[in-house]
């Protein structure tokens, strides 16, 4: 890996007595991590998956490398992400119950983080301004289980007007010039040029100056960047207190090997000594950068946000008598105790929407909660989506599969039972991983594994 000039003579200035050892650790091989969903696995995975050891600092994460078509990886017992990276949900560390705002959340490594941290109650609203790397947002939540996740795609300046002072947490893991991550993704370093921090600073700028609009008093902002680069780093937060003098740091718990943010970076200001570095000569794993902050402005009346925005993206519709009791039937027979917050139709699908209709009106929402199911003709199917986020402990109708099985079920083949049971729609379970549903007619189960996820 070649670094550019430019930068190797930026960091032996910056680093000093440390530039060697930082510049050779960046020739050196990037580290692969992943994490568990506590929401779901009921045995220690490090057994299952190919761990080569636990992260310290995070709970649920490992080193090593999972396999994309593994029955953990497939059923979302587990989430590839980088080890450093991690680090970044500890700090968030949302409660349940909690409004969290993700503003730059695609693919989801966060994202899928916080929900678990969340335990799937309250609400998580997922941002992603691309619309194609939203929808692969979406798929990542679907398979981790989300049940508390509005997925949407807008600008931050789009959405601040949708969600004025709502929120008690935001992340904003902004886009960066990605220096810490050269080691992993080379490729990143042919956008590097010396101009190109300060132009990532000033977009990263206008995206904190959205989320601050839509941080509650009190509430708590963290600031990430995979990125060494002082400009989007330190400065940035000597930046936001500069301008929002209510703003304070908050300490952030360092780990062995973790580092304390440089005010020598910025204006001297002590206080940055409170944000956190990783770098990748210190600890195993990738450049990071982490800063939280809390609100301390007092509750301002909000002005009731007028509606100038006329576009209509998403009508919310209710699912009518007929369709209520489709769902009922399916519900009362599979999830007996299940308990929508509020149901409601996108086209012919139906969607368990965890937040107040009137949030969502206007925006372009991927995902406006959970998928539980379509509507055809005279009946309901269910969503993968909502056999994803269930327990077979949860379900009242389940049939076990061999791994032969589930390998024939993934492939989209039918799948032969020896079993007497009774017709109808069952929750399928391989090795106490849910895996979706099927309608059993006979012995015979009919597959509704979605075409496009079948290998
Ligand atoms: C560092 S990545 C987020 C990674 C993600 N949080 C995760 O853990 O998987 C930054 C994201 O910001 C998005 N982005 C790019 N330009 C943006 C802008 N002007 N405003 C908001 N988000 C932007 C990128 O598309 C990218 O998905």
């Amino acid at each position: 890996m070649q670094l550019p000039n430019e930068f190797v003579t930026k960091y032996k200035k910056l680093m000093g007595a440390e530039a060697d050892k930082f510049l050779s650790a960046l020739t050196q091989s990037s580290y692969s991590g992943f994490r568990e969903n506590p929401l779901k696995s009921g045995q220690p995975v490090a057994t299952i998956e190919k761990a080569t050891g636990k992260v310290p600092y995070v709970p649920t994460g490992y080193y090593g490398q999972v396999n994309g078509k593994s029955l953990d990886h497939v059923t979302g017992w587990v989430y590839s992400q980088e080890p450093s990276a991690m680090f970044v949900g500890e700090v968030v560390n949302p409660q349940a119950g909690e409004r969290v705002l993700d503003l730059c959340a695609a693919p989801g490594g966060k994202t899928t983080h916080l929900v678990a941290k969340m335990n799937n109650q309250g609400l998580l609203v997922a941002n992603e301004i691309f619309p194609k790397r939203a929808k692969i947002l979406a798929e990542n939540l679907e398979r981790w289980g989300a049940k508390n996740t509005v997925v949407t795609s807008e600008s931050p300046a789009d959405l601040e007007k949708q969600f004025p002072q709502y929120f008690d947490r935001i992340l904003v893991d902004a886009p960066c010039s990605g220096e810490g991550m050269f080691r992993k993704e080379p490729a990143g370093i042919e956008y590097w040029s010396p101009e190109y921090p300060a132009e990532c600073a000033n977009r990263q700028q206008k995206i904190l100056t959205s989320a601050m609009k839509m941080l509650k008093p009190g509430g708590i902002l963290v600031y990430s960047t995979c990125t060494f680069a002082p400009e989007e780093d330190e400065q940035n937060i000597s930046w936001l207190l500069g301008n929002y003098l209510a703003l304070k740091l908050v300490p952030i718990e360092k780990a062995t090997g973790m580092d304390d943010g440089r005010p020598e970076w910025a204006d001297g200001n002590e206080e940055l000594k409170k944000t956190v570095r990783l770098f990748p000569h210190h600890l195993k794993g990738e450049g990071h950068f982490i800063a939280k902050l809390v609100n301390g402005e007092p509750e301002l009346t909000v002005k009731k946000h007028k509606k100038k925005n006329k576009r209509k993206k998403q009508s919310i519709v209710k699912p009518d008598k007929k369709q209520l009791k489709l769902f009922n039937q399916f519900a009362t027979s599979v999830f007996p105790d299940y308990q929508p917050h509020q149901l409601i139709l996108f086209g012919d699908q139906l969607y368990d929407l965890p937040l107040e209709e009137d949030k969502i009106e206007g925006l372009n929402v991927l995902r406006p909660g959970l998928h539980l199911g379509t509507f055809k003709k005279n009946r309901f199917e269910p969503a993968l989506a909502w056999a994803l986020a269930s327990l077979p402990s949860e379900a009242n109708r389940v049939i076990e599969l061999s791994k032969e099985q589930w390998h024939q079920y993934v492939h989209g083949d039918v799948v032969n039972i020896d079993d007497d049971l009774s017709n109808g729609w069952y929750l399928l379970v391989c090795d106490e991983h849910t895996i979706g549903f099927g309608k059993l007619v006979g012995k015979t189960i009919k597959n509704f594994y979605p075409k496009g996820l079948r290998f």
